[in-house]
């Protein structure tokens, strides 16, 4: 099993999402930011580690909620995606790898592909 964090970070209506480089497994989809936890993290070590790395900003540790813990079997590979919700952090969120990064409005990610593990966590946003 392989454990993910991921960050669904929402701000005035709007979702931030990181577009999966088109080389990866899932490549081209849309994702909350996020990544795998190293030996001996805990996935809200991983949450802040990865918004770090990945779209350099800081997010505060008091306002992470876990969201959902969601199972998923890809086949090829077994993953536990921990989502938590944020709501503050300070930098401007901004590709490392250079990956797009968008904030969404909650209603228009309806339309965009996601990862398929992420099918669950879209409806309850938008419900
Ligand atoms: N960050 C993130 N990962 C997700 C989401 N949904 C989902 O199924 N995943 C899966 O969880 C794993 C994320 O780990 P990662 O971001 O470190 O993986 P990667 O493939 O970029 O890293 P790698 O190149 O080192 O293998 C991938 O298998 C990815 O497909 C999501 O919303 N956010
Ligand atoms: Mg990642």
């Amino acid at each position: 099993m392989i454990h993910v964090a991921a960050a669904i970070i929402v701000k005035d209506n709007k979702v931030l999402l990181a577009k999966r480089p088109d080389d990866k497994p899932q490549g081209g989809k849309w994702e909350f930011p996020g990544g795998k936890l190293d030996d001996n993290e805990t996935p809200l070590q991983a949450l802040i580690r990865e918004c770090r790395e990945e779209i350099a900003i800081e997010i505060d540790l008091t306002s992470c909620q876990l969201f959902d813990t969601v199972e998923f079997d890809y086949g090829d590979k077994q993953v536990v995606l921990h989502f938590y919700s944020v709501s503050v952090f300070t930098g401007e969120p901004d590709g490392q790898e250079g990956q797009q990064v968008r904030w969404f409005e909650l209603a228009d990610i309806e339309r965009l592909e996601f990862p398929e593990a992420n099918k669950g966590i879209v409806e309850r946003l938008l419900a």
